[in-house]
């Protein structure tokens, strides 16, 4: 029997890519007038949590109608860096966030995107469900930052700060996790490339 395989332009791919399209509107928001008026900053927290709460809308088109791509599988975690990326610096750069925390989340998100198309021509390196989790815990922690917190009573900050300290700490270990898959399916392939070489 075959299987027919799914056109990569297809709904759950669309969503994703409707996230991204979001990130620049997101940014926009949260720069408007200067980036700390009550209003533009729950604009910006609306888009953010609109962009990152709908991560589960592609996945599940994706795996109830059979749209699982490789495209799909290495947009999705690309849609995810774009937006937490975007919200991260611009935290930073309005002084709302420290810039070690963004530097440690962004260097881990660059290296293991850049280690996914570093293996491509082995195999596509899905998200683990380590790595969905840390998106989870960064989309919460980012979403309480972006929150005009100078209005709000300081218990929501030090929420913000227990939630960031748990997306910091699992960002790191999915990213030691991920670096070793990646060795691991280079040895391999290379181990295979050399037995088929001696046949
Ligand atoms: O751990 P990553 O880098 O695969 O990212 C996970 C995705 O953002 C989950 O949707």
């Amino acid at each position: 029997m075959v299987t027919a395989v799914p056109s990569p332009w297809n709904s759950a791919n669309a969503v994703t890519i409707a996230r991204i399209a979001v990130v620049p509107f997101f940014a926009w928001a949260l720069l408007a007038d200067g980036g700390h008026t009550v209003t533009w900053r729950l604009v910006a927290t609306g888009l953010f949590v609109l962009a990152a709460a709908t991560d589960r809308v592609d996945g599940y088109l994706a795996r109830k109608y059979n749209l699982v791509t490789d495209l799909g599988k290495l947009l999705d975690p690309i849609a995810d860096k774009l937006l937490i990326g975007a919200a991260l610096v611009l935290l930073s750069a309005l002084g709302d966030l420290p810039w070690w925390v963004t530097i440690v989340i962004l260097a881990r998100e660059l290296g293991i995107t850049l280690m996914r198309f570093a293996v491509l021509k082995y195999t596509v390196m899905p998200a683990s469900r380590g790595g969905k989790l840390k998106t989870v815990l960064q989309s919460v922690a980012i979403s309480i930052f972006l929150l005009p917190l100078d209005h709000l009573p300081s218990w929501i900050s030090v929420i913000g700060w227990i939630v960031m300290v748990a997306a910091l700490v699992v960002t790191v270990v999915t990213g030691v996790e991920y670096a070793f898959q990646g060795w691991r399916l280079r040895r391999d392939a290379l181990r295979a490339a050399r037995t088929s070489g001696q046949d």
